[in-house]
């Protein structure tokens, strides 16, 4: 019983944290200037009994030309100035865990077993490789976000090729993560995606997404998705995203 508490009490204290007044903390891994307010409970916060894995890290199952661009990104996360002092640089890498928020709309909680169960889905497989391979950096200048993405051959859709709901889903993770930054908790309004080429299963990926405009609740995004070396234009999105208060989830208004 005490345990159970325990948990339900944990889950408020994060709702809390969320829906507090601004200034929104920063809860990266730097102290720089990205708005975290929500991330902290869409990326999940780092248990109090064991360490969190990290889903951006490298892993075993990253082509070469992940790993190429992944530290191409990486190396400008923190520059080393003259007489070894580290600054740092224009981008950052976005950690990643694979939990959640443990509530369902509606007003209603989800029964225990589904709330820890309950993980984001993206990062929820145990076949590494097999599906969503990413990881975000986001540049505050440039008001950019990039994930570099290798797509697992469970994302089939058309024979040998990446379906178009999970691409429709990393690009909606990457203007959604960009939208978080900018403005706090915000939940996609509109995602229109227009397809230009079959992306082939396998494939090393990147998104790139730009902020358009920030008008009153409403955040304008751009996205593309191309090859590795940018040749080819897979996809290009335009995106709304609405802020909300949290509160908008836990009613399921
Ligand atoms: C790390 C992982 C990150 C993953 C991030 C993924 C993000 C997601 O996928 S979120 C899940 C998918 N999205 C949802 O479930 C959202 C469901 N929709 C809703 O909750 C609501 O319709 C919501 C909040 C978008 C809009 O609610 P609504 O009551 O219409 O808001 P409202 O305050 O009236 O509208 C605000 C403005 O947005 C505009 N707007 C709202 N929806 C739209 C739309 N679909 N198209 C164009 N404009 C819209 C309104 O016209 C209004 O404009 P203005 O201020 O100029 O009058």
């Amino acid at each position: 019983m005490a345990r159970s508490l325990g948990r339900v009490c944990l889950g408020f204290h994060r709702l809390g944290a969320l829906s507090s007044a601004p200034p929104p903390p920063s809860l990266l891994t730097s102290s720089r200037s990205v708005r975290t307010i929500f991330a902290p409970a869409i990326l999940g916060l780092p248990s109090f009994f064991s360490k969190p894995r990290d889903f951006s890290l490298p892993n075993s199952s990253w082509g070469s030309e992940m790993m190429r661009l992944y530290k191409h990104y990486n190396s400008q996360c923190e520059v080393e100035m003259e007489g070894g002092e580290k600054q740092e640089g224009p981008w950052q890498r976005l950690p990643s865990y694979n939990r959640f928020l443990k509530y369902a709309t509606g007003g209603v909680y989800l029964s225990k077993i589904i709330q820890s169960k309950a993980r984001l889905f993206t990062r929820n497989n145990r076949d590494t490789g097999a599906t969503f391979e990413y990881v975000l950096f986001f540049n505050s200048e440039e008001q950019k976000c990039v994930a570099i993405f290798q797509a697992g051959h469970l994302l089939e859709g058309p024979p040998g090729h990446v379906h178009g709901g999970a691409i429709a889903t990393m690009i909606d993770t990457v203007v959604g993560a960009h939208a978080n930054i900018v403005s706090g908790p915000v939940v996609t309004a509109n995602l229109n995606i227009n397809y230009r080429r079959p992306i082939p299963l396998g494939s090393t990926l990147v998104i790139e997404s730009s902020l358009i405009k920030k008008e009153g609740k409403k955040v304008f995004i751009t996205c593309k998705v191309t090859s590795s070396d940018g040749s080819k234009l897979h996809t290009d999105t335009t995106a709304l995203f609405v802020s909300i208060n949290i509160s908008h989830l836990l009613l399921g208004s």
